[in-house]
């Protein structure tokens, strides 16, 4: 059993003595969303700023309830708190709310117009009580003592309600949303910040690349303010990387602009479940290379909706079922994809139910009707995704970009060098050769493996090799700083490797029908291998298409004493 710190609340001034964080830790995983899946915690972040009036940004969700408020009432006398500014309303951090308003009732909230519908919707049986303030642009709230806060709106398909606030007193912006990373740690700031690197840049992708043109809007109107500090809702502050983070988020955003491909990911969601799938699947098509366009129909006018399919090169529905059907919004973007969308488009369809699911299959049946090919069997989630869910919806999101580029006969941009030459260029590659193994990776119950024979021997002291994985593997996701996995070996002349070159459905077991235990690390051996090394992902690299996976040996065994290694021979260094 892992010894795992129990949650807790930590408490730390970040500016002059009246600006505070309580950041909610968890050292363990937090949820089932994609973005939570390397397993390193979180914080919730909250602030608070005591003036003549005192304001709470974002407090914690449910799981944090009763320690956060504890905290508060060591911080605060809770009567006194004049205003909660939410940078987001979800369903998850009602009970904290409520409890909130239970010991608060005079405090003004503060948030966007399509937040304050949800507080409304989520708080009926407060109506009397809720004092609810929405700021417009040129709008401020003064709490005395310099603290003249502004309000920036930020819409994203993911957070329509998206609300960060500038104290001009601190020069702190709170990001909510924006800058953070899930990893819980002792720092308050980014002190170490390249260590952040990996984490921040899994976080964007997860959570911000399929949603990126709007996040090039948020980063367009947050530039308008001179703030020192990024304060995220979840990690570290950011106080020393600001304009390395800034300019990292407007990298990554036009990387994914410039897509040739892209996939239009049309959905709703009232409870976050169909959200959360939504999530899995675009993060397997992008990280396939192909550009995602979130449209949460909810919140997006027809028009739009129109322009984004006639543009898309495919596109994927996902619905709840509510009262037996689809929501209206869906219902009427469907409509807009049938009288739209070329059948020639690739289409997919998911969605989270909770008994009879009609709407995943009505949609379903619609699409296949008129005569659209799906590009994944069709998802259907009962209620919350597990882990082994989201695994399926990744790597149903990349087979979907992967048909994609076959269909479209996708070419990588052609360089300026003449056929023949690019021929005997990629002739000469291909007389590099490496040893046939296979990857396998285990992280919790999601286990995944690949063929690999980009491996080699990259130092004495510690042991370490390094192993290129293609960005579109299912096993990429596996191969974090920290992930574990066991290199097997193959022998010359086994069957092992043809196992391996078939194609695997969206989620299937690798290892069903091969001999196979586990090793210390918990990754699976292949006995007929000729050896096996036990390793850990020490760093890895980015290099285009394919991820550098450096990794130390921690063991390994000679498990057949006789036979020779597999090599893979190649006639051309353009594909394995
Ligand atoms: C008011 C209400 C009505 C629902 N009706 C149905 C239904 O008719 N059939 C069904 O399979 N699930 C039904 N559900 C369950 C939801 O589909 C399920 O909670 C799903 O996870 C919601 O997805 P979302 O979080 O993306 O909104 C209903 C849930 C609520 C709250």
């Amino acid at each position: 059993m892992l010894d795992i710190k129990p949650r807790d609340v930590q408490v730390a001034l970040i500016a002059a003595a009246d600006t505070t964080i309580l950041r909610s830790r968890t050292w363990d995983r937090l949820k089932f969303e994609v973005e939570y899946s390397l397993q390193r915690g979180t914080t919730a972040n909250s602030y608070l700023i005591k003036a003549d009036k005192t304001a709470l940004i974002d407090p914690p969700g449910e799981s944090f309830t009763e320690t956060f408020l504890h905290q508060m009432q060591e911080s605060l006398e809770l009567q006194q708190l004049d205003y909660v500014i939410l940078g987001h309303v979800n369903p998850n951090r009602m009970v904290t709310i409520k409890a909130l308003l239970e010991l608060a009732p005079q405090v003004t909230f503060v948030c966007s117009k399509p937040g304050a519908i949800a507080l409304q919707s989520a708080l009926r049986e407060y109506q009397n009580l809720l004092k609810i303030w929405l700021p417009r642009a040129e709008d401020t709230l003064y709490l005395g003592n310099s603290h003249q806060l502004q309000f920036i709106s930020v819409p994203t398909p993911r957070w329509p309600d998206g609300l960060c606030t500038y104290d001009p007193a601190t020069r702190i912006l709170f990001t909510d949303k924006l800058f953070g990373c899930h990893v819980c740690a002792d720092e308050v700031f980014d002190d170490n910040w390249k260590a952040l690197d990996e984490d921040r840049r899994f976080y964007y992708d997860c959570l911000h690349a399929s949603q990126s043109r709007q996040v090039e809007v948020a980063l367009d109107k947050l530039a308008a303010f001179s703030a020192k500090m990024y304060a995220p809702g979840h990690g570290s502050i950011v106080r020393y990387s600001l304009s390395r983070l800034t300019h990292d988020y407007r990298t990554w955003s036009q990387q994914q602009k410039e897509q040739d491909l892209t996939v239009a990911l049309i959905y709703a969601s009232a409870y976050g479940n169909t959200a959360t799938l939504a999530q899995a699947i675009a993060k397997g098509i992008t990280k396939a290379g192909v550009g995602v366009e979130t449209i949460n129909c909810e919140f997006t006018d027809p028009a739009e909706i129109e322009a984004a399919v006639q543009k898309c090169d495919g596109f994927i529905i996902g619905s709840p079922t509510l009262g037996g059907h689809m929501p209206t919004q869906v219902q009427t973007a469907l409509g807009t994809v049938l009288s739209t969308a070329a059948k020639t488009k690739l289409a997919g369809v998911f969605g989270s139910y909770g008994w009879s699911g009609e709407a995943v299959d009505e949609i379903e049946s619609k699409l296949q009707d008129a005569g659209y090919r799906l590009g994944f069997d069709t998802i259907r989630v009962k209620f919350k995704p597990d882990d082994l869910t989201l695994q399926q919806c990744k790597e149903s999101g990349t087979d979907f970009a992967q048909s994609l580029k076959k269909s479209k006969k996708f070419r990588t941009p052609s360089q300026p060098v003449s056929n023949s030459q690019i021929d005997r260029t990629a002739q000469a590659v291909g007389q590099v050769v490496g040893s046939v193994c296979v990857l396998a990776a285990k992280r919790g119950e999601v286990s995944s493996a690949m063929l690999a024979s980009w491996v080699t021997q990259a130092s004495f002291n510690p042991p370490g090799l390094t192993v290129a994985i293609a960005k579109d593997r299912a096993v990429e996701s596996l191969t974090h700083t920290g992930d574990k996995f066991v290199l097997n070996i193959l022998k010359e002349g086994m069957n092992v490797r043809r196992h391996f070159l078939k194609p695997f459905a969206p989620g299937e077991d690798r290892f069903a029908g091969l001999d196979t235990q586990d090793a210390e690390n918990g990754c699976p051996i292949i006995n007929d291998a000729l050896a096996y090394l036990e390793c850990t992902v020490k760093s890895r690299m980015d290099c285009g298409d394919h991820w550098l996976v450096y990794a130390v040996v921690d063991n390994g065994k000679v498990i057949q004493s006789t036979g020779m290694t597999a090599v893979h021979h190649r006639k051309s260094g353009s594909h394995y």
